[in-house]
């Protein structure tokens, strides 16, 4: 169990988070949502230790986040920040492995590169294994760093928007995968997104966000309206239901084009 208690976070004058609390529980996806700007990425940067908040606590499994032991802390973790950087000569099967780098130290086995290629052939992409990562595409190199944070069979796994550049097949195959491995294992998966109806479709607990705090929580069927929506990103939407009962939320055009020219809603 992940839990964040009165968490309050700023960059100066800017405040995000004011008194943020949650319990996140293993073995389901927490998916964070909200509009641009508003701290999702802060959130993950500080449950990892990167950003340290002005007030609060982190815990997990009643241990408390100890700045003084940071890298003991980030053992538990996989976490596949936004930026992408992987300017690096090495094969997508190196990058992999790197995933089970602890203390600069990485003692090869065949148990180890037994893992690497089967993270990759779950994901569908072994037959990348040799390539120089410089040569992949912007969604291949996505997918392998998903590859890598899976390497590292984490207690917490964090993914900040893994899927912005993935098409259709791979935005399900990552998410599928993620839900899958995040059950059996029992991790405290945590995912941003941006595409709401991915997030409905995946989220077993869903966090909206809007200027740093938590708004909404729970499951998307439960707070995924029309209202909630207008609210945190300005939009208005119809909400629709599958066979399944998880919403679908059609956007509606800011300018609405009428038979008479474009008129504001
Ligand atoms: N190191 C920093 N110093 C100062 N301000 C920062 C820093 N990092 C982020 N910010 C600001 O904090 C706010 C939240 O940024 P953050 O990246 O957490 O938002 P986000 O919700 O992840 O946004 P997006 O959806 O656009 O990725 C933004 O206004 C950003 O400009």
């Amino acid at each position: 169990m992940l839990e964040i208690k009165n968490l309050a976070l700023a960059f100066g004058d800017l405040k995000l988070a004011d008194n943020l609390s949650c319990c996140l529980e293993p073995g389901r996806t927490h998916v964070i949502i909200g509009p641009n700007g508003t701290g999702k990425s802060s959130l993950l940067k500080t449950l990892f230790g990167d950003i340290r908040p002005q007030q609060g606590e982190i815990v997990h499994n009643h241990k408390p986040l100890d700045y003084a032991h940071l890298n003991h802390w980030r053992q538990a973790f996989g976490y596949m920040p936004q930026d992408i950087h992987l300017d690096v000569n090495l094969t997508v099967l190196e990058v992999v492995l790197l995933g089970q780098l602890n203390a600069l130290s990485l003692k090869l086995n065949d148990q180890l590169l037994t893992d690497a290629l089967d993270a990759l052939t779950q994901i569908g992409l072994v037959h990348l294994a040799n390539r120089d990562v410089r040569t992949l595409s912007g969604g291949q190199r996505q997918m392998i760093l998903f590859a890598q944070a899976l390497m590292r069979k984490p207690e917490i796994l964090m993914l900040d928007e893994p899927v912005s550049a993935l098409d259709l097949h791979y935005q399900q195959v990552l998410l599928e995968h993620l839900d899958t491995e995040t059950k059996a294992r029992n991790w405290v998966s945590i995912v941003v997104l941006h595409d709401l109806n991915l997030a409905a479709q995946y989220a077993d607990n869903l966090l909206v966000l809007k200027d740093g705090n938590l708004v909404a929580q729970g499951s998307p069927a439960d707070i995924l309206t029309a209202e909630l929506i207008q609210e945190i990103y300005g939009v208005a939407s119809d909400i629709l239901y599958d066979s399944d009962g998880i919403p679908f939320i059609r956007s509606q055009r800011l300018h609405k084009v009428t038979a008479s020219g474009v008129s504001n809603t």
